[in-house]
């Protein structure tokens, strides 16, 4: 049997911004981390990694720099995979020779440089759902997640009321994918930290101060 490799080169990605923004009080994708958006650091993070990019976000969104708008196609604020459901609608229509989009959260500047070709290594010519670990723990919103799941997909989120992510995972073939801590003078930084609250956010101040360049 031939063993088809997903060239990294070739999948779109789409960042995640269709949460509420709660625990950080305001929307935390404009929030200003060392003199950038967080928008605009994981933006810089994620392009060089992708075939195109676009953002997952409300339809009233301030500022998309420059990326395509994709909101929410089920009502409700469904969680993360309503954004990955709006992912996989988007690539099917925008990118019709893509099988699989890569997504990944708004509030995590510290994202892997080589996560989507990590994770494109991983799946081997299987069909399967790749996601990000570290410390033993998944990330599944760092995802590549196969086009032809879309229609399970939304059936399953307009079926079951949790919508956890890990449900939705046991129904599927995937393939977890450790990535190493960032050593920094400080110790060990996680790189999938996210900014959750104004705190995380000053935390993320002082790792950005220590990050090797
Ligand atoms: N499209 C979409 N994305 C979501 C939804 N809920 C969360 N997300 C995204 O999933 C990722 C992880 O969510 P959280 O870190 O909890 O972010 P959040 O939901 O905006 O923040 P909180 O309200 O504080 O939980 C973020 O990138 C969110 O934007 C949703 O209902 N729809
Ligand atoms: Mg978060």
């Amino acid at each position: 049997m031939s063993v088809l490799k997903i060239d990294p080169k070739t999948i779109p990605g789409v960042i995640l911004a269709g949460g509420r923004s709660s625990r950080m009080g305001r929307n935390k994708a404009i929030a200003d981390l060392g003199g950038e958006s967080l928008l605009a650091r994981i933006k810089a993070r994620i392009s060089p990694q992708v075939s195109a990019l676009a953002l997952n976000a409300d339809p009233d969104w301030p500022e998309a720099l420059g990326l395509r708008l994709i909101p929410d196609t089920i009502p409700g604020k469904a969680g993360p995979l309503a954004g990955v459901l709006a992912a996989l609608r988007d690539t099917a229509a925008s990118h019709p020779q893509a099988t699989y989009v890569v997504t990944v959260p708004i509030d995590s500047p510290f994202l892997p440089e080589d996560l989507v070709s990590s994770l494109a290594a991983s799946l081997d010519g299987a069909q399967a759902i790749a996601i990000a670990t570290s410390q033993d723990r998944d990330h599944p919103v760092f995802g590549l997640w196969p086009v032809a799941i879309a229609d399970e997909l939304e059936n399953w989120l307009l079926a079951d009321e949790k919508r956890r992510m890990r449900d939705f995972l046991a129904r599927h073939t995937v393939r977890r994918v450790e990535f190493e801590m960032i050593e920094t003078t400080h110790g060990a930084l996680d790189p999938f930290f996210n900014v959750n609250t104004p705190d995380d956010l000053k935390e993320a101040e002082q790792w950005l101060q220590v990050l090797p360049r």
